[in-house]
């Protein structure tokens, strides 16, 4: 069977690509292409753990992952679909390929940092410790306060792929610079769209899913909001997650055939 289009999911900080085998089948189930990798310091890839020099490596390494893709499957619509740091790389993929895509998929995207965690107070300690102490931890992530999914809290806990320590300060650093270069390509972003954000999101503030709405260009930008729901919106509880997957496929079905770069000359 031909494929409908190709679909590339980027994972968040601290996961592994695996972990949207879901998703990905269901995408599949639906004759899609879907490809992945597990970025540098994450899952089965090299580097130290959760450690990245410039968070531009990640967007390098999916902006060469696409245009392998695109090589090896000229004419098909391409899509992305990132969640939380994945969602931040997406954008930035975006913005260097922009004619690549026919659409991009966010789930609980790292747009803006959380008001509480990210003060400038907070932000300027963490440049200066960085520079002083890289490897300083900031703590860890109660999975709890990400997911209301007892299963799917308890299968991330003990995932052996999933870095399970605590989030270096120069790690922080590059993910606020994350959201710096996010802020300047918000204007020119200008692809179909399909956000979706919980509403008790405490990692990504779905703030930043409104501002993305009311800054990029996108005519074709659709933000589906879930009450009470927070961060993993893919491991919620099932009535979210399944939800978000319907949404996920009903939007990608009605943009197959008419979004498709070839076709918008
Ligand atoms: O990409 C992220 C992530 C993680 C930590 C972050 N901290 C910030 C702030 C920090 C201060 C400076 C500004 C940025 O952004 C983050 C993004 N991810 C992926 C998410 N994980 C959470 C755990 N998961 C989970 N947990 C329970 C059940 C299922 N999945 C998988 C997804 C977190």
């Amino acid at each position: 069977m031909i494929d409908e289009g190709l679909i590339f999911i980027v994972h968040g900080a601290g996961e592994h690509c695996l972990r949207y085998t879901d998703l990905a089948e269901a995408l599949t189930g639906l004759n899609y292409l879907v490809f992945s990798h597990d970025h540098v310091g994450h899952g089965q890839s090299e580097g130290d753990r959760m450690t990245v020099s410039d968070f531009h490596i990640y967007v390098r390494d999916s902006v060469q992952h696409v245009d392998l893709m695109r090589k090896e499957h000229a004419g098909l619509p391409l899509f992305m679909c990132g969640h939380s740091m994945g969602g931040a790389i997406a954008i930035l993929t975006a913005d260097e390929r922009p004619e690549e895509f026919s659409g991009v998929i966010l789930i609980s995207p790292l747009v803006v940092p959380n008001p509480e965690s990210a003060t400038s107070c907070k932000v300027f300690a963490a440049k200066i410790l960085s520079h002083l102490l890289p490897n300083f931890s900031l703590g860890t992530i109660d999975p709890n306060s990400v997911s209301r999914n007892k299963e799917e809290v308890e299968a991330y806990s003990v995932d052996p792929l999933v870095y399970h320590g605590g989030m270096k300060v120069s790690f922080a650093v590059q993910l606020l610079n994350a959201t710096a270069r996010v802020e300047k390509a918000l204007p020119r972003f200008r692809l179909p769209l399909l956000l979706l954000h919980g509403t008790l999101d405490k990692l990504c503030d779905i703030r930043g899913s409104h501002i993305m709405m009311e800054t990029i260009q996108s005519e074709d930008k659709t933000l589906k909001v879930y009450e009470d729901a927070f961060h993993a919106l893919h491991k919620e509880l099932p009535e979210v997650t399944t939800s978000v997957f319907q949404e996920i496929e009903s939007w990608l079905q009605q943009r197959i055939g008419d979004t498709h770069p070839s076709n918008t000359e």
